[in-house]
């Protein structure tokens, strides 16, 4: 079942296009990654789904409601972890939990119960009563989830989560989000961290400049760059090393020939070029000690479509 479905949807400040034209739709059940660089756009898709900004063009439909008619009624359904730290530092834990739960309509007599349920999830119960300036970083980022947990939403959005906090809360993030999943919460995450939208992702979209340049499963993305394999040789030193590597360049499907000390850097087209690349090797008598054919993860696969590494 479709949860949300984005319909030719771009975003002009002024002159400028931030999103444009962008299409995905997200299944009950997935965790959806939108992974992309600075300013790629993620935010503003996000502020979209959310009603904090209004699209420029195209449709937005979550719970098969349009957010152009029924804005209302689809907040409720929505638990939002902004980027920024939203949370009142006058307040305990606790009363800004239940601040949150009660601006989503929980019922009075629900209210401390539930808070306390989110508080729990996020481990800091025992923190109930305490200011949030008394907190570390990652600390209030697991209070910012559980203001967004408290009134059980269907669909949870999570914009860059983990940005600037200590590995142990961004583990426990990363473990809370597999465990809202497994009990039922659809999820979209946005990061620019590949290692973490590979770790927990279903379903990824990879968006650069305002655009999804790629999307689908973490197989489907990798399948697209499966074309492509980087060997790496550990080999004697050739006299003739430019000779050698006319030679293999030359092979078909040889991409690039890259020679590093022993390393010999090989990316083909297909992988099925190796007999030929040995018996260059051999028949110039250069001895080789090993051979390592490279997997491609997601961080080559988003170098190869946008020629840029996502973090520089
Ligand atoms: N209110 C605004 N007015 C004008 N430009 C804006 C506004 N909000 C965002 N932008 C621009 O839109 C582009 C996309 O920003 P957005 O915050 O959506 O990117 P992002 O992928 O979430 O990046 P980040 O990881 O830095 O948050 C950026 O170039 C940003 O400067």
């Amino acid at each position: 079942m479709k949860i949300l479905d984005i319909k030719s949807v771009s975003k002009k400040f002024g002159n400028s296009t931030v999103v444009d034209d962008i299409s995905f739709s997200v299944n009950s059940g997935e965790i959806y990654g939108l992974l992309g660089p600075n300013g790629a756009g993620k935010s503003t898709t996000i502020n979209m789904i959310c009603g904090l900004l209004s699209q420029t063009k195209g449709d937005i439909l979550v719970f098969d409601k349009n957010t152009k008619q029924n804005l209302k009624n689809i907040k409720k359904d929505i638990g939002i972890v902004p980027q920024d730290i939203a949370i009142y530092e006058d307040l305990t834990a606790i009363e800004n939990v239940m601040f949150f739960g009660s601006i989503y309509g929980i019922s009075k007599k629900d209210l401390k119960a539930k808070a306390n349920k989110a508080l729990e999830f996020v481990e800091l119960l025992d923190k109930a009563k305490t200011l949030p300036s008394k907190f570390s970083g990652g600390m209030k980022r697991r209070l910012n989830i559980a203001c967004a947990l408290v009134y059980e939403p269907k669909l949870i959005i999570m914009d860059e989560p983990t940005v600037g906090i200590d590995p142990q809360s961004r583990n426990y993030i990363l473990e809370s989000i597999k465990t809202l999943n497994k009990q039922g919460a659809t999820i979209i995450y946005t990061s620019h961290y590949m290692e973490e939208v590979e770790e927990i992702c279903t379903k990824i979209a990879i968006m650069d400049k305002g655009t999804i340049i790629a999307q689908g499963s973490k197989d489907e993305l990798k399948h697209m760059c499966s074309e492509l394999s980087q060997l790496e040789l550990s080999i004697s030193t050739p006299n003739n090393k430019d000779d050698i590597l006319k030679l293999i360049k030359n092979i078909e499907n040889v991409e690039n020939v890259l020679l590093n000390d022993d390393k010999l850097l090989i990316t083909i087209k297909k992988s099925d070029k190796l007999e030929q690349i040995l018996s260059v090797l051999i028949k110039n008598n250069i001895s080789i000690q090993s051979i390592n054919q490279k997997n491609i993860d997601l961080e080559t696969v988003f170098l190869n479509l946008t020629g840029k590494k996502l973090r520089d």
